[in-house]
């Protein structure tokens, strides 16, 4: 059997809560001992309510926190405790936020470029404009507006720079944390069909995270369910969805319906070509994130 991409055994990440009435710190264990694959171009979905860990997790994967124990290999090499800079730029993050992800005085040709200072050889001499074009072009945003600021581009179209900005880096593996929870149900779509497109397209491997299971059900080949810092269940995406082994799923299932009890998941909206900020999305990204 070939080996997974990303494996992560028994990993726990802890921190320390804040000292209580008799003074005694306790401990919160965001991830208590997680195991977890993902194989070259799988996509594995991440689901679980607010707080049940799935940021912590995905940060102690790509090194932002440290993990008390356990390991995390990438690619056959183990990077529990640090990441090579070759290895590094193989796996690349897509946050909630897309408008806090962007430098604000950054342009968005700087913006996608801002990887290939530390990275040179990615980028043919003199061919660095084109590049940032085709990049552009590639996730649905107008190289003409390479100039802009993110201030000037609506929320999806910040989202797509911010996808443009990982792909640069041409990595084997998206980590998309809440990448469209910010985003309108109409723009969600559309990212949601950008990285099932960009999946195909480039082989793509991807953990994508989020508390919303319709969303996750669209783009996942797996889906993993996490519950108080454990992964309780996972499995074929359509497996898991039609019929939920454990108790937490069954429940989290349940509770998605009541909320919408004619929920089908959503079809792909089509890709247009984003030029300007659209109305509605002025107007969702003015609202509080999820
Ligand atoms: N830096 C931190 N210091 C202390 N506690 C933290 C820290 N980061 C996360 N936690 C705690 O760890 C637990 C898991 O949080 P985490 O953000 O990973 O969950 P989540 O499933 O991603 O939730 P959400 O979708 O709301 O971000 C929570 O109890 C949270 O309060």
């Amino acid at each position: 059997m070939t080996e997974p991409l990303l494996s992560v055994r028994e990993v726990w990440t802890t921190f320390k809560a804040p000292r209580g009435k008799g003074g005694r710190r306790q401990e919160i264990q965001a991830v208590a001992g997680v195991d977890l694959t993902v194989a070259e171009g799988e996509t594995v979905g991440l689901v679980g309510e607010s707080g049940s860990g799935k940021s912590t997790l995905a940060r102690t994967i790509v090194g932002l926190e440290r993990a008390r124990s356990g390991t995390v290999t990438f690619a056959g090499t183990d990077v529990t405790t640090g990441w090579s800079r070759r290895l590094r730029r193989d796996v690349q993050m897509v946050f909630q936020d897309p408008r806090s992800s962007l430098n604000p005085r950054m342009t968005v040709r700087d913006i996608v470029a801002e990887g290939w200072r530390a990275h040179p050889g990615l980028v043919r001499p003199g061919g660095h404009d084109a590049e940032v074009a085709h990049l552009l072009e590639q996730v649905g945003v107008d190289p003409a507006l390479a100039g802009r600021r993110p201030a000037e581009l609506s929320g999806g179209q910040c989202q797509r720079v911010a996808i443009a900005r990982a792909l640069a880096l041409r990595p084997r593996l998206l980590v998309c944390d809440e990448a469209v929870s910010a985003l309108d149900v109409s723009v969600q779509a559309q990212i949601l069909a950008l990285l099932a497109r960009l999946r195909e397209e480039l082989g793509l491997a991807m953990l994508f995270i989020s508390h919303d299971l319709g969303v996750v059900r669209q783009l996942s080949d797996r889906v993993a369910v996490m519950y108080l810092g454990k992964i309780v269940e996972t499995g074929p995406a359509e497996q898991l969805y039609s019929s939920p082994e454990h108790p937490y799923t069954q429940t989290l299932l349940a509770s998605a319906l009541e909320l919408d009890p004619d929920a089908t998941p959503p079809a792909f909206a089509a890709e247009p070509l984003e030029t300007t900020p659209s109305r509605s999305e002025d107007r969702t990204d003015a609202a509080p994130s999820a």
